[in-house]
């Protein structure tokens, strides 16, 4: 029997990295979650256990952290390109980089003192080969949202095993999980990042849904028609059941006042919304 190595990849995942800059007696922090993954010339490595053309993975952690003093670390886009182009630029065996960042928010306590922000993760990956070829996603993870009105749910197939009650009031709740691709690259990450999250975040209290995927379809929308700048969105979007409770046994009536919030099962609504004209996504999705 014939084998070979297919595709393959290697890298440090989940490098934690606080940068902290002190300007006087204030300071700032960025706390990033930094994963790095190279590819290229590693037949060697694999069919003889030759490493001369691998990176050591702690290699890659350290240039993380190096980079991080040496040029500072801004918008996570930035240090996630600097990172890559480094590794495919100053390594011939390394042909290609991908390096995905997770940003954790701090808000201010004071001038060296910080409060971690809820679970939402700002989030990064960008992609980087020797032609010179390079794709950028943004996103977050975890924006959970919640409306206590202007959500149905009714009209759906109904075949032999479907109990579900149809609504025309429920409770709409989700986490959301968002990327978005940039059709280039963006002269202002930051700024693109908070227009992209506050359309979102309008089209979803903004919409009155009949699904979430309906809903789901109005927030990519909406940050493509509001956001020149980006071609594609993907969402991934549980829906976080909420189920009216029966009162009454207890003789009371229950007019969507008190819910069961579920964690399990949900259903998991997921899908992307893109320009017509949208350039090819290339690998910046994998
Ligand atoms: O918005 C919804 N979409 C569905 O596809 C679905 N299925 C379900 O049971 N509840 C819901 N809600």
């Amino acid at each position: 029997m014939s084998v070979k190595l297919g595709p393959n990849r290697y890298g440090k995942s989940e490098t934690r990295l606080v940068r902290v800059v002190r300007d006087g007696p204030v300071h700032h922090i960025k706390d990033l979650n930094v994963s790095t993954s190279l590819s290229g010339d590693m037949e060697a490595a694999h069919l003889t256990g030759d490493n001369a053309g691998v990176l050591p993975t702690d290699t890659q952690k350290n240039t993380a952290y190096a980079f991080a003093k040496r040029h500072g670390v801004g918008q996570i886009e930035e240090f996630a390109l600097l990172l890559a182009r480094h590794f495919v630029t100053t390594q011939p065996s390394i042909h290609h980089a991908r390096v995905e960042i997770g940003e954790y928010a701090w808000s201010r306590g004071g001038p060296h003192s910080f409060v971690r922000d809820g679970g939402e993760v700002r989030t990064c990956v960008v992609h980087h080969d020797r032609d010179g070829r390079t794709t950028v996603l943004s996103g977050l993870t975890d924006l959970v949202v919640l409306n206590t009105t202007g959500s149905e749910f009714h009209g759906y197939v109904v075949d032999e095993y479907t109990t579900l009650p149809p609504t025309t009031d429920r409770v709409l709740a989700t986490a959301v999980t968002a990327r978005w691709r940039h059709t280039g690259e963006s002269e202002s990450y930051g700024k693109s990042y908070e227009e992209v999250r506050r359309c979102l975040l309008e089209a979803f209290a903004g919409t009155h849904s009949r699904s979430l995927q309906q809903t789901l379809y109005a927030m990519g929308e909406h940050a493509l028609t509001t956001c020149p700048e980006i071609c594609e969105v993907r969402l991934s979007m549980p829906n976080k059941h909420h189920f009216l409770v029966d009162l009454s046994p207890f003789g009371l009536d229950n007019d969507n006042e008190v819910y069961h919030a579920a964690d399990r099962p949900y259903g998991l609504i997921e899908g992307s919304v893109l320009r017509e004209d949208a350039p090819d996504a290339g690998f910046a999705w994998e």
